[in-house]
């Protein structure tokens, strides 16, 4: 009699590859940070961690969002290939890759290259403060109107430098009011760059102002999200 076979794990060549998993990778203007109206190189990751209820990319959460697996040293050469110097990844939470150290080393070799990485707040940063050539993070913190605050870690204020930025994207008078409190607490204009951008169409953009006038907010900026003017707010790859 035959013996029944039974599946044996297999280690073939390269079926351990690092890969990343992306869902969108484009060129365009960077519509968002200091870098805003310059050209940039777009990696979106797929996967997050929260669920803000205001999310322009909830498509890329999706658990069966169809993704490309792709190596850092693939990830590089798309992005040298566009002749584009800047570099943003952005998700879904980047962070949460697995192998994004690989891809952070990889690129801070590169002294041509200009990386940001948008992240979520919630992703200690200090796990990534031993890279010797550190991209500029982009941190949100998460306000009220998210829903998500509870997952933001406080500590990150303390790992953020004048090249890198917290954005509090603001969708109400609560919003504006967390942020000044944070602002003031941590005395963030003296670490960092801060933005504060509104959730698109959530909230009137001269109430920010009269926000910041209001409250003396020197050294803030004041941002909308430049790719949603000039296309559709809904549009991919742009
Ligand atoms: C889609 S997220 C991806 C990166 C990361 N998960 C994060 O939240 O920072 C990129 C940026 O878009 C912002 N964003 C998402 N939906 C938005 C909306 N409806 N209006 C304004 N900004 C939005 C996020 O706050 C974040 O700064
Ligand atoms: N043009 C453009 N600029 C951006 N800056 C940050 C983006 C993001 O989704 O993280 C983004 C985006 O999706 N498009
Ligand atoms: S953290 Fe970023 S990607 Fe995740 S739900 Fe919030 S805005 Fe969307
Ligand atoms: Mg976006």
């Amino acid at each position: 009699m035959k013996r029944r076979q039974t599946a044996q794990p297999t280690k073939k060549a390269g079926l351990n590859k690092m890969v990343l998993q992306v869902v969108e990778k484009f060129v365009s203007i960077n519509g968002e940070g200091s870098r805003c109206g310059q050209l940039a190189t777009f990696i979106r990751f797929a996967g997050c961690n929260l669920n803000c209820g205001y999310c322009d990319t909830a498509w890329a959460n999706d658990r069966k969002v169809a993704f490309v697996p792709m190596s850092a040293e693939e990830i590089y050469g798309y992005i040298k290939d566009t002749k584009v110097t800047n570099v943003t990844l952005t998700g879904g939470e980047p962070l949460l890759q697995k192998d994004i150290g690989t891809l952070l080393a990889l690129l801070s070799k590169d002294p041509e290259l200009y990386v940001e990485i948008e992240t979520n707040g919630s992703v200690l940063l200090s796990k990534f403060s031993d890279l010797e050539n550190p991209p500029s993070f982009t941190m949100d913190y998460k306000l009220p109107s998210s829903g998500m605050e509870r997952m933001m870690a406080l500590d990150n204020f303390d790992h953020l430098t004048n090249n890198d930025t917290v954005k509090f994207v603001s969708g109400s008078l609560e919003d504006l009011e967390k942020a000044k409190e944070l602002i003031n607490k941590y005395k963030l204009t003296e670490k960092t760059n801060i933005f504060i951008s509104p959730v698109f169409g959530d909230i009137q953009l001269e109430s920010i102002v009269d926000f910041m006038k209001d409250n003396n907010m020197n050294g803030v900026n004041m941002q909308v999200q430049l790719h949603k003017i000039i296309w559709d707010p809904n549009e991919r790859g742009v």
